[in-house]
């Protein structure tokens, strides 16, 4: 399935936060974006998600979800969004409850999406005794468990130290090489976006707008082998957004 947004823009209140914006996320591929603080980056994934009505423009879709799909957008969070009192297990079912599933089914969606993620040993255990590496893993899965379309991720790994992210790229990257998922992801972190995504989309500070859209044609795989061309690719995007962030800051700070 393709997701399309076609001249989406967005004001709250009177505030143009975003847009017009044109993107696609095709099937099975990563499309990040990036921009300075307040550019609309959430406000996107909001309308992309369904969960914010754009002022002007429409979110549609193309082609068939994929076999199983329970919920064709799902987002994966940055804070992790777990249930402490429930096991990983559990909290990889929430998704699947009331949706008139047989017990078989939601066992066998659960295991899958916990031995995608290397989480099979850890089904019994509860949030507080991971790692934050870990809990994200679990957050994952539980998206995986619907048989998404697109994930919808919001700075997933922000809340990662260095070690940790770099471990989650990777994990995401076999993910992908296993079982190819598509997603829409929105960073502040240009190593994470030329890592991880088949396209880059920059956007200009608020309204957001595109500013340009890099497209990385090395696999997924071959990335973390090629450390100084990744390097050289974040500071190019770097670069294009330099300007825009420095005033966004300063409209931040001064409100
Ligand atoms: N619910 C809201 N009501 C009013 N203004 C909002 C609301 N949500 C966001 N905004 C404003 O809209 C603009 C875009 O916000 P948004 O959170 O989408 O940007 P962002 O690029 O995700 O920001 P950041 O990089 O800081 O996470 C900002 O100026 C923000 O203050």
């Amino acid at each position: 399935m393709r997701l399309i947004l076609k001249a989406v823009s967005h004001a709250y209140d009177g505030l143009h936060a975003l847009g017009p914006v044109d993107l696609t996320v095709g099937a099975g591929r990563i499309v990040a974006v990036v921009g300075p603080s307040g550019c609309g980056k959430s406000t996107l994934l909001g309308i992309a998600g369904g969960l914010i009505r754009p002022t002007s423009g429409e979110v549609l879709s193309a082609g068939a979800a994929p076999e199983g799909c329970l919920n064709p957008l799902t987002y994966v969070f940055q804070d992790f969004a777990l249930l402490p009192w429930r096991t990983v297990a559990k909290n990889v079912a929430l998704p699947l409850e009331g949706r008139g599933l047989g017990a078989a089914e939601v066992r066998a969606r659960v295991a899958d999406a916990l031995a995608r993620t290397g989480l099979a040993d850890f089904a019994g255990a509860v949030p507080r005794q991971l790692s934050g590496g870990m809990r994200q893993r679990v957050g994952i899965a539980r998206a995986l468990a619907v048989s998404p379309a697109v994930l919808l991720m919001d700075e997933p790994l922000s809340a990662l130290d260095a070690q940790t992210r770099e471990l989650l790229i990777e994990d995401l990257v076999a993910l992908h090489g296993r079982a190819p998922f598509s997603a829409l992801y929105v960073t502040h972190n240009l190593i994470e976006a030329v890592r991880l995504a088949h396209e880059v989309v920059v956007l200009s500070r608020r309204p957001g707008r595109i500013r340009e859209v890099v497209q990385i044609d090395t696999p997924l795989d071959e990335r973390a082998a090629d450390g100084a061309g990744m390097a050289a690719l974040a500071d190019r995007l770097w670069r294009s957004i330099r300007d825009e962030a420095a005033t966004a800051d300063r409209e931040v700070q001064h409100g």
